[in-house]
């Protein structure tokens, strides 16, 4: 059994909306529906466990009971950082889950193949990531400024999530860094410090997290294009540059 954890009790102060920016409206949706849409679009999510501000709980899980083709969800009151709200919502996995996953609420256009890669991945390594290889070089610097390291580029991946874990390993993970008073940034930095493996899998660049105001333009565009395809707009484009550069040579 699967359970996808949806941390969505963040204050979004990067966004500065003067509210939590996963309830913000994209494409006639919240960014918090859309996510959970996704994960009830693959046949390997077996219920949802939705993170929000103690505040929130009610109405969300309220508002949530009107969305048709959920499926099953438990709303419960997340915390002051990511981890600590993804430690509430873990409390709550059903004991028969043996794969989770947990995913960024903020992050509406994961698709179904990512999603299940991610699980498949998780089953077979034990720990899974999605990520995309970067495509800017990387570097590394120190408190001064200064460089310190260029990693290769074909060996620096982006991480996003899905991120999807054996229960017992993500567990003794939370555990270990709750001993060690450990805050990572993501899932997996926790799990890496039990020396547990975790696979990549190759996700795609629209799977942003929504972060600042300008993605909420980037998210609505690709929520748009997904009726017409991204590879319909590529050849579209195509086709409009060959007829201008043809008028200009002749
Ligand atoms: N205490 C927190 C902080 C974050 N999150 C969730 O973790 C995800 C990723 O975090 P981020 O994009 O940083 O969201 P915010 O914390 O809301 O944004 P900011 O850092 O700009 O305040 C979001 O879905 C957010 O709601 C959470 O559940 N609990
Ligand atoms: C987990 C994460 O989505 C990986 O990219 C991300 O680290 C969480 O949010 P933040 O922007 O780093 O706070």
């Amino acid at each position: 059994m699967v359970t996808a954890v949806f941390p969505a009790a963040g204050q979004g102060r990067r966004m500065n909306v003067g509210m939590n920016k996963v309830f913000l409206e994209l494409a006639g949706k919240p960014i918090l529906v859309h996510t959970l849409l996704r994960f009830s679009a693959s046949a390997e999510i077996d219920n949802l466990v939705v993170v929000v501000a103690e505040e929130d709980v009610s109405s969300i899980r309220r508002l949530l009971s009107h969305v048709p083709g959920l499926k099953p969800f438990q709303v419960v009151a997340g915390s002051t950082e990511r981890q600590y709200s993804i430690a509430n919502g873990l409390a709550v996995v059903p004991a028969e889950a043996d794969i989770v996953l947990v995913h960024d609420a903020a992050r509406p256009l994961t698709s179904v193949a990512t999603i299940d890669g991610v699980v498949q991945a998780a089953r077979e390594a034990g720990g899974a990531v999605a990520a995309v290889p970067a495509k800017s070089t990387i570097k590394l610097v120190d408190n001064d400024g200064v460089v310190v390291k260029t990693p290769p580029r074909d060996k620096v991946w982006e991480v996003q999530t899905p991120q999807g874990f054996r229960k017992d390993i993500l567990l003794a993970a939370y555990q270990k860094a709750k001993e060690d008073g450990f805050l990572g940034t993501d899932d997996s930095s926790l799990v890496e410090r039990l020396a547990a493996p975790v696979k990549v899998v190759a996700s795609d660049y629209k799977n942003i997290k929504v972060t600042t105001p300008e993605d909420l333009l980037i998210a609505e565009m690709f929520l748009k294009e997904e009726g017409d395809g991204l590879r319909g707009m590529v050849k579209q484009t195509l086709q409009k540059t060959k007829e201008k550069m043809k008028k200009h040579l002749h």
